[in-house]
């Protein structure tokens, strides 16, 4: 990126990739980032998002805000459509109309889970639920109304920040000696801070370049796969390595877990597109739960 500072605008100001960007942006000198939330930006309120971001003269923007409950999205879902579907759509209008690229966070729950290999972008979605159906519908509006896009579909992040599956293990433990947890739903723990880095890259990217090939749909998770029991399971190994809470991790199947939302059995992202067109590769879960892990007990 050259000449003159840029200005990023990311959407929502306490969710966990919001708060890693914020984190990630302070060590880059040309680049300064906002964080638009709640009450300026309601993504439930189409009429706050164009005044609200046009307001801040961005050069581009991060739609990262979302209604993230998957199992409250069920009976919730004229919100979650709105605030997931529709509000990007408004988002990418108004980034159109700025002229700017827009970065759109989308998910793995896009997919059924019913292939065996890790699903590539070009895949056919069918989500398994509410907020799937409701990101994959987000995917869709930001299409139909930029082209200057690049829509992220990552997944089973994880962060030092908010509510995740690790915090989740961390506090559980500490009243349980054993905890259930399903070991047939397998995907890719992402980092929110490893993924901050690489939406910055991508963003740079567009930014300096107007190439077609930079832009569309391409996928953003963590290296390596797991299922949430193996997840939970290497959680527990490096917080017990570093004196925090532990517990057994009890290995079940999906059906002795019920849930509101179904959940994909497999929703493995092959992320080879995001290299080879924005040379963004996200590190292996291991190492970056182990370095959540120590940062949350040893480093605090
Ligand atoms: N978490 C995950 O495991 C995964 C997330 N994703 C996607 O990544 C993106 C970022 O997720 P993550 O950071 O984990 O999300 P979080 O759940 O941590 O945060 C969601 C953010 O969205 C904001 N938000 C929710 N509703 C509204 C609204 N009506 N108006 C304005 N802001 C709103 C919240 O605001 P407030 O702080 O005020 O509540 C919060 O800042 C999302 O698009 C999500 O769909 C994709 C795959 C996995
Ligand atoms: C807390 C807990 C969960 N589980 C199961 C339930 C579920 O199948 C799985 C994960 O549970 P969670 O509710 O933490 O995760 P979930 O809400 O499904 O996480 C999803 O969030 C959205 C936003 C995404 O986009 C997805 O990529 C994914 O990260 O683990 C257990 O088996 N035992 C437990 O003690
Ligand atoms: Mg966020």
């Amino acid at each position: 990126m050259s000449g003159t500072k840029k200005k990023m605008v990311v959407t929502g100001t306490e969710g966990q990739v919001a708060r890693s960007l914020l984190e990630r942006a302070r060590s880059i000198e040309d680049l300064d980032l906002v964080a638009l939330g709640r009450p300026r930006l309601d993504l439930a309120d189409l009429s706050s998002i164009a005044k609200s971001l046009i307001s801040e003269k961005p050069d581009v923007i991060v739609s990262a805000a979302a209604y993230t409950s998957v199992d409250k999205a069920e009976e919730d879902s004229e919100a979650a459509f709105k605030v997931n579907g529709h509000a990007p759509g408004e988002i990418a209008r108004v980034a159109a109309d700025l002229n700017i690229p827009l970065v759109h966070i989308s998910t793995d729950y896009v997919f059924d889970g019913g292939k065996n290999e890790a699903y590539t972008e070009g895949d056919i979605t069918a989500p398994a639920g509410v907020y799937g159906h409701s990101k994959l519908l987000g995917e869709q509006t930001v299409r139909e109304h930029t082209t200057n896009h690049v829509i992220l579909r990552t997944a089973w992040v994880y962060s030092p920040f908010g509510k995740n599956f690790l915090l989740t293990m961390l506090r559980l433990a500490e009243g349980r000696d054993v905890i259930n947890v399903v070991d047939d739903q397998i995907g890719n723990p992402t980092c929110a801070l490893a993924l901050a880095d690489g939406i910055l890259t991508v963003a740079r990217n567009l930014i300096s370049s107007d190439a077609p090939e930079l832009r569309g749909v391409f996928h953003a998770a963590g290296s390596g796969s797991a299922s949430w029991a193996d997840f939970a399971a290497y959680i527990f190994e490096t917080s017990r390595r570093y004196g925090g809470p532990f517990a057994e991790v009890q290995r079940i199947p999906t059906s002795a877990y019920p849930t509101p939302a179904r959940r994909p059995a497999n929703s493995r992202l092959d992320c080879a597109k995001l290299e080879a067109a924005h040379g963004v590769l996200l590190p292996f879960w291991k190492q970056c739960t182990e370095m959540i892990v120590r940062r949350l007990l040893v480093d605090r």
